[in-house]
């Protein structure tokens, strides 16, 4: 269904059947989402529906009316009960078309989707190929979204990191070692940027800037000299450079160093209450504006819900807040 159609749906005080689905790397709070997406929907008129698994889902036609008590006692439960995945087939127009006439099938007027970047522009090409009115809204722990200041995930993944940093720095001062920790973020330095700076590392190592092992060095060898017998370097998976940051240590510095890739338990976890407050935000400012402005992002920014286009996105480039690179800057070696 085409905007024109919607508006006349609209005009015509027919119900609107709305579609959720979660797509890419599951995140903390989708849940809180998804159950703030069944109820406001409810409470505004509409009827909710759940796509099961993403786009691979859409395809399958794994499309289902929402209830209530699908939705009670997951506000605490990490991940999505709705289930998310990355699909190979959607690059097929094919499958797309599949996935168009199924929504057709369950007359879906209009589509919420939770995601990352590679879920929008997933979005972006089925809506110009069909048409679907949809609003995105922004779900990846890597928080990396132009425009965007906080993606649903992000809160809960640093607390889980920091909770792993506190327990790593009880093995890492009783042995005197130096422990590299990797965290996850793709290219995107956002998780191991504010980790470093919120749990006190000695090294921070993102891709978006370039760090110097030099001057590192220096300092390390220096503070030994003053008394500090252990470290805490946390490294960004998108440089791929963990393991020779432990090698680093043992060979350069002389510490007996170990290596801790955190790994998908970044992705889990009970969602905080940031997460669970701005999760249903995020559905209301969606739901609010579905009918009269559809086909947006709803982003966060300044503190604000903003809503933007998904062109206004992808011609932007997702930049690290400058402050927060500014106190790190000495953990990268920057003079
Ligand atoms: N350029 C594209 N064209 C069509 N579909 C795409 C495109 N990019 C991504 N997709 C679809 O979107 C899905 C989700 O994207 P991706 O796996 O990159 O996760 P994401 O939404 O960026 O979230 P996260 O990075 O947190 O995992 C992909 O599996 C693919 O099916
Ligand atoms: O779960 P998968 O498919 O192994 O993907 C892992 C990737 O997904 C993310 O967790 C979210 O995009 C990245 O940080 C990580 O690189």
């Amino acid at each position: 269904m085409n905007n024109v159609k919607l508006i006349i749906k609209i005009i015509q005080g027919e119900i609107m059947n709305i579609a959720i689905l979660t797509s890419g790397g599951d995140s903390s709070g989708m849940n809180n989402a998804i159950k703030k997406f069944v109820e406001y929907s409810y409470e505004k008129g509409y009827t909710p529906y759940f796509i099961y698994r993403g786009l691979e889902g859409l395809i399958d036609g794994k499309i289902k009316k929402a209830t209530y008590k699908d939705v009670s006692g997951i506000i605490y439960r990490g991940g999505t009960i709705i289930k998310s995945s990355r699909s190979k087939r959607w690059y097929d127009k094919n499958y797309r078309k599949t996935a168009y006439e199924n929504l057709k099938k369950h007359n879906i007027d209009a589509l919420i989707i939770l995601g990352g970047d590679g879920s929008f522009r997933a979005l972006k090409v089925f809506y110009n190929e069909f048409k679907i009115p949809f609003m995105g809204i922004p779900a990846t722990i890597d928080n990396d979204i132009a425009l965007n200041e906080y993606s649903i995930g992000v809160d809960t993944a640093l607390n889980i990191i920091r909770e792993a940093v506190d327990d790593i720095r009880d093995t890492a001062s009783s042995f005197s070692r130096a422990f590299v920790i990797e965290t996850m973020g793709r290219e995107c330095g956002y998780l191991a940027l504010v980790s470093a700076i919120a749990n006190g590392a000695e090294m921070c190592l993102i891709p978006e800037v370039e760090f110097n092992l030099k001057n590192l060095k220096k300092r390390y060898l220096k503070e030994i000299k003053e008394g500090r017998d252990y470290f805490i370097a946390i490294v960004a998976e998108g440089l791929k450079i963990s393991a020779k940051i432990k090698e680093w240590f043992d060979s350069e510095i002389g510490f007996e160093s170990r290596l801790t890739v955190l790994g998908h338990i970044q992705r889990g976890g009970a969602p905080t209450v940031i997460e669970r407050l701005r999760a249903s935000e995020f559905i209301v400012n969606a739901l609010d504006n579905i009918e009269k402005t559809p086909n947006k992002i709803v982003t966060y920014y300044d503190d604000k819900f903003v809503l933007r286009d998904l062109e206004e996105i992808e011609n932007s480039t997702y930049r690290l807040d400058e402050k927060l690179l500014k106190l790190a800057y000495p953990l990268m070696g920057k003079e």
